[in-house]
């Protein structure tokens, strides 16, 4: 337990076999789209690959657009449904990341959308190569440290966590290896 009970890591939820085969299953079967955002009305490429998908009617707000989540595909709707149950939750939805090596990245950030309600819990799967999760707190420019999310593992960021913390998954030039997370939420439409 780390952070004032903010962030709890367990590093293999997962064995190595599982998370393997769950990878390539994944791999196959999401839609991975090549993201964009507008900045200052000029288009740019976000560095990893994306999905979303939720239960029907669910929509979220990125880059100024109001957009629906994807259908279920039935492995990330077989996840959904066992960290409901595991957890006790509600979570609709998922954000899928691929990192295609290590210069594929996620800048700073909080998952604090409104459609996210007052305190998100957010619960993320990490499969594939080890990377590094970034941590500092909200309105500092320094980093306060790292957290190597390994295959297999889950980080659960409970409420509070994205009200007073951001994250980044930094590059790490030297990993040739490719990695999937995926961050569960609950949205509130
Ligand atoms: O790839 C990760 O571990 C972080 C992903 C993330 O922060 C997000 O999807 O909001
Ligand atoms: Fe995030």
């Amino acid at each position: 337990m780390l952070l004032d009970g903010q962030l709890h890591y367990y590093p293999s939820l997962l064995d190595p076999q599982q998370a393997d085969i769950l990878y390539q299953q994944l791999l196959q079967e999401i839609p991975w789209q090549t993201g964009h955002v507008f900045i200052y009305g000029r288009e740019h490429l976000i560095p990893r690959l994306q999905a979303w998908h939720g239960d029907p009617g669910i929509s979220y707000t990125y880059s100024g657009k109001t957009l629906r989540a994807d259908a279920w595909t039935p492995t990330l709707a077989n996840l959904c449904q066992q960290l409901n149950q595991l957890l006790g939750l509600q979570l609709n939805a998922v954000l899928c990341n691929l990192y295609r090596n290590g210069n594929d990245c996620m800048g700073w950030h909080a998952d604090d959308e409104k459609e996210l309600g007052e305190n998100p819990q957010i619960l993320s799967i990490s499969l594939g190569a080890e990377r590094d999760f970034a941590l500092r707190r909200q309105g500092s420019s320094r980093q306060s440290g790292t957290l190597r999310l390994a295959n297999g593992s889950l980080l659960d960021m409970r409420p509070g966590m994205q009200n007073h913390w951001q994250h980044s998954l930094p590059k790490r030039a030297r990993i040739q290896q490719s990695r999937i997370n995926l961050t569960f939420r609950t949205l509130y439409n």
